[in-house]
């Protein structure tokens, strides 16, 4: 399903903190929600899961406004992946926990069935965390924690999935592995990252939040201009597509003054380092 925000604004203590905010994400997308700190990335986010009413605008998912839907109706098309720690779960087992994704289903006072458990072993499964089902959700590493709160995200059966820095707290590994597996799952995703690096990996569309407005939106490379690098994150870099396919981010030296080249620098060829015994020869070829 698609997500349409249009002209969202939030306020949050009696003021603004998201203007007029309008953003797409089509079916099946991952897009990535980024932005310095205090730019209104999870108050956006926040609107769109419908824990915040935003003061004018629209969002819209699968054709309905969310906030005109009844909280199960919404629940049914949206699943939400927070970074604070939900101790509402402490004492359950990793499979109850991932069925009470299942509850917009089958309600409160609704017995799990045999679709139910269908959803919860195929979610399990999809994040690798079959494994993990009988472990108390309280013990596990917060690597696994992240995954069991995708699995429950998933037996939701979502249409869209709103992720707020799902990646925080994982170790480089860990991140690669979630963020690989959330671009695997075919499901409409607004991601809100704070590591960019990550952001042009793995999103091909980005939005860019700065003071609550959207600064730029579009594919990574065309958002992600030196200009705005400088202009919305303060940092000198370059974001490229670099021969191996990947688009990653060239910091300048210091990042904070000067930018780098235009084209990323080859790394030093194998055996040049000091002491490698090569650097004589390239100075005996030099002679
Ligand atoms: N409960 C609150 N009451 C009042 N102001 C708030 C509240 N929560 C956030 N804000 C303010 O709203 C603005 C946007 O905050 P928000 O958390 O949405 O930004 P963010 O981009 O997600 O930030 P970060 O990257 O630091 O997580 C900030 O100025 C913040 O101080």
């Amino acid at each position: 399903m698609r997500l349409t925000v249009d002209d969202v604004t939030v306020h949050l203590d009696h003021r603004p903190v998201v203007h007029d905010v309008t953003l797409e994400v089509a079916p099946g997308a991952l897009v990535g929600l980024v932005g310095p700190n205090g730019s209104g990335k999870s108050s956006l986010l926040r609107a769109v899961y419908r824990s915040l009413r935003p003061r004018r605008g629209v969002v819209n998912v699968g054709g309905d406004d969310v906030w005109r839907l009844g909280p199960r109706e919404a629940a049914r098309r949206t699943a939400a992946v927070l970074q604070e720690r939900d101790t509402t779960a402490a004492g359950l087992s990793v499979a109850e926990v991932v069925t009470l994704g299942r509850t917009p289903h089958h309600g409160m006072m609704g017995r799990p069935g045999a679709s139910d458990r269908e959803a919860v072993a195929d979610s399990l499964k999809r994040t690798g965390a079959e494994h993990l089902a009988e472990r108390d959700i309280t013990g596990l590493s917060g690597g696994e924690r992240q995954r069991v709160l995708l699995a429950r995200a998933l037996a939701q059966h979502p249409h869209l999935l709103v992720l707020d820095e799902v990646t925080n707290h994982l170790d480089i590994r860990a991140r690669f592995e979630l963020l690989a597996l959330i671009r695997g799952l075919g499901v409409t995703t607004l991601a809100v990252l704070h590591d960019l690096d990550l952001a042009v990996r793995f999103c091909e569309q980005l939005v860019v939040l700065d003071e609550g407005r959207v600064h730029a939106a579009g594919p990574v490379l065309d958002v992600l201009t030196p200009r705005v690098m400088a202009d919305v994150f303060h940092v000198a870099a370059r974001v490229e597509r670099h021969t191996d396919g990947v688009v990653r981010i060239n910091y300048a030296a210091d990042p904070l003054t000067a930018l780098p080249a235009p084209h990323p620098v080859p790394p030093p060829a194998p055996n040049t380092w000091p002491g490698s015994g090569s650097g004589s020869a390239e100075r005996s070829a030099a002679r």
